[in-house]
């Protein structure tokens, strides 16, 4: 399998704060990753190290991909714009722009602001707009906070299967464990200041939001996070 992405001694302070201390990462392509760690642990900083948004004070880093997708944390859409013109701004090539509304569940929605959709649209438009560019990799930092369950479950199962058409690699950030194990086949546990990680899983398949094991899995995850908690 191409490996898409290498991580290798990664440290990150932010002034006098160590943030990220000595992160290894290696990503494949189509990969299904999930990192996961107590708030403040420096999850967001490590996404924005991989995509070059923020320098790593030292370590090495080797890219093998052409195109990235970042689906931040916070609403990056521009609210007087509608739906077809926000994804303008990324591309502005109509057929990509049909074909990803499409992929997404949008069709239809073009002249929609972003006041005029449900939380779940307007995830749905953030996905494309980083999808638009139909990266090798895709970087997902908290996509479903602040969803409705309901909402939620539908969103994971569709972003889901979208990705694995796609062969899009990606890397989601969660608190989540649920959403880490539904969209995971790989699960990283971050912990400590400065963060590493401590623990990782790995499973054979991503597993059904109601997977009856999930329970045992979530436990397992949660004790190597209480640890950090205590750790801090
Ligand atoms: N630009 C910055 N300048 C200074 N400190 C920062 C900056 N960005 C983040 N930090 C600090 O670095 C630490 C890690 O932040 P980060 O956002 O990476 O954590 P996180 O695990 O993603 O948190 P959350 O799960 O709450 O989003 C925090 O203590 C935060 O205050």
């Amino acid at each position: 399998m191409k490996c898409i992405l290498e991580l290798k001694g990664i440290f990150k302070n932010y002034g006098k704060l160590p943030v990220l201390g000595g992160i290894d990462l290696k990503l494949f392509e189509s990969d299904a990753v999930a990192i996961v760690g107590p708030s403040g642990c420096g999850k967001t900083t490590l996404l924005r190290v991989i995509a070059n948004l923020e320098k790593p004070d030292s370590g090495l880093i080797n890219r093998f991909y052409n195109r990235l997708g970042f689906v931040f944390q916070e609403d990056r859409l521009i609210p007087w714009y509608n739906v077809r013109k926000n994804l303008e701004l990324v591309c502005d090539d109509e057929r990509k722009i049909q074909r990803t509304l499409q992929r997404v569940g949008l069709a239809g929605f073009e002249h929609y602001k972003p006041g005029q959709l449900s939380g779940g649209m307007k995830q749905r438009l953030n996905f494309a707009r980083a999808l638009i560019v139909e990266p090798e990799l895709l970087l997902l930092d908290e996509p479903f906070r602040s969803l409705d369950t309901p909402t939620k479950i539908r969103l994971i199962n569709d972003l889901s299967v979208l990705l694995e058409n796609m062969n899009i690699g990606y890397v989601l950030v969660t608190h989540d464990m649920r959403e880490a194990l539904s969209l995971a086949k790989r699960i990283y546990i971050m912990r400590g200041r400065p963060a590493k990680f401590v623990h990782h899983i790995e499973l054979r398949n991503k597993m059904d939001f109601f997977d009856p094991s999930f329970l045992q899995l979530e436990k397992t995850i949660l004790s190597h996070m209480e640890d950090a908690e205590a750790f801090q």
